[in-house]
């Protein structure tokens, strides 16, 4: 793209300023703003200058979830049917790993984290270890797909091959990376992180697959003939990865896709809450659950929207792939972005000073035709780590590892 097209690019979406400094720039850094400027979706801005704050949502109502008692009745044929998937190479592991530990205080990628006591442990390391425990159990490999972003990919690639992917088989590990979006201020004009670099975050956790795709490791799955794909986060270090019982509910029961789901332990606790909308399967995200929806009650008295996700679902590829194209709706997120002011000095900003554009995994369960609400036991299997400290942190986790045998 030459300077005209992007000026014309950038015109057309009101974002001419992005190139205000060209005439300073060298060849290398006008090189690279161009090649920027023509990989940026500027579309997801519009959404914004027409107004549009918030998603709407359709008409919410609970939905069951297989319950722990539902499922222990069920187990050892669940857990046979999963284990003959695994060992047939039918399912594979996709580690949704773009963001970085900066809530936890650290610069590097979150699974860089050693949330260790007496010796190192790493996020990552606590992952590959789980997901060992089925490969053994299966005696077979299960592919695993790193997604990382623009922010981490050098540094996790790296970080992994020095520890030897944690004991992983490295031939069954394959990263691709996350796209980016444009962030922007409360305006809706994009702000500039260098006089050559437009700011951008990654695109959210619902553009994996996607991603997947166009990295061309959805394919390589496919042709190695995985037909299921069990996405989870890097922050939760008791996820249990590819675990057979739960790919064995969903297989039996031919669900397009699962969520591990968990009773919530506060109304308030901030977990998207598995539902029906529009009478499809859908997750209200917690900072979009109104007071009604967070007090209603069941014919139990019990909360009518109990179980939470804990970011750990099965997809079947074939349905991925038939909802590749569509656009998913856009999350509007106000956050604190470090630009570049008006004299061009960076700016690390206190408070939010505008919005970043992101795609949400739980909205893609929206778009197949079934979803498996799977319960689990919270002290087993959820030991998210947001925060340094408090609820969700690295000292909560490290409890729940305690409790688990794990030790740190
Ligand atoms: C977009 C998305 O997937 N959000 C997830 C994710 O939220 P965070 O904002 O990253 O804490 O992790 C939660 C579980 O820890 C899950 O309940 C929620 O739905």
């Amino acid at each position: 793209m030459d300077y005209a097209q992007a000026l014309e690019k950038l015109s057309a979406a009101g974002q001419e300023h992005a190139m205000r400094y060209y005439e300073e720039l060298d060849d290398e850094q006008k090189a690279l703003l161009l090649a920027q400027i023509e990989a940026t979706d500027f579309t997801v801005l519009s959404s914004l200058q027409q107004g549009k704050r918030e998603n709407e949502r359709g008409d919410i109502k609970p939905l069951a979830a297989m319950q722990l008692t539902q499922i222990e009745e069920k187990e050892e044929d669940f857990r046979a049917l999963g284990l003959d998937a695994i060992k047939k190479g039918k399912v594979g592991a996709v580690l949704l790993a773009g963001g970085m530990g900066t809530r936890l205080g650290s610069d590097e990628p979150k699974g860089v984290y050693n949330i260790g006591l007496t010796k190192e442990v790493f996020i990552f390391q606590r992952l590959i270890e789980n997901l060992m425990d089925v490969v053994k159990e299966a005696d077979a490999w299960v592919p695993l797909y790193v997604m990382t972003s623009d922010k981490n990919h050098e540094a996790t690639v790296r970080f992994l091959k020095e520890h030897d992917y944690f004991g992983y088989n490295s031939a069954y590990v394959t990263f691709f990376m996350q796209e980016m979006a444009p962030a922007c201020d409360h305006q809706g004009k994009v702000y500039l992180e260098e006089k050559w670099k437009i700011s951008t975050s990654p695109n959210g956790n619902g553009g994996w697959y996607s991603s997947m795709y166009q990295w061309g490791a959805a394919r390589k799955a496919m042709e190695d003939g995985v037909e299921w794909l069990n996405v989870f986060a890097v922050d939760n270090v008791l996820q249990r990865i590819a675990d057979p019982c739960f790919v064995g509910a969903v297989l039996s029961g031919n669900y397009a896709s699962g969520a591990k789901v968990v009773r919530k332990c506060a109304p308030d606790e901030k977990i998207g809450v598995i539902c029906l909308e529009d009478g499809r399967p859908s997750i209200v995200e917690y900072y979009e659950l109104t007071d009604e929806l967070m007090n209603a009650k069941d014919e139990n008295g019990d909360p009518a929207y109990y179980f939470g996700v804990i970011l750990n679902y099965l997809f079947r590829i074939d349905d991925l792939e038939k909802i590749r194209e569509r656009k998913l709706p856009l999350h509007i997120v106000e956050k604190k972005i470090p630009y570049l002011n008006e004299a061009g000095e960076r700016v690390k900003p206190q408070a939010p000073n505008g919005y970043k554009f992101e795609q949400l995994v739980l909205d893609m369960i929206h778009e197949l035709d079934g979803c498996l609400p799977f319960e689990v036991v919270r002290e087993k299997e959820f030991a998210p780590i947001k925060n340094a400290t408090g609820i969700d942190s690295v000292e909560s986790a490290r409890e729940l590892c305690k409790k688990n045998g794990i030790s740190l």
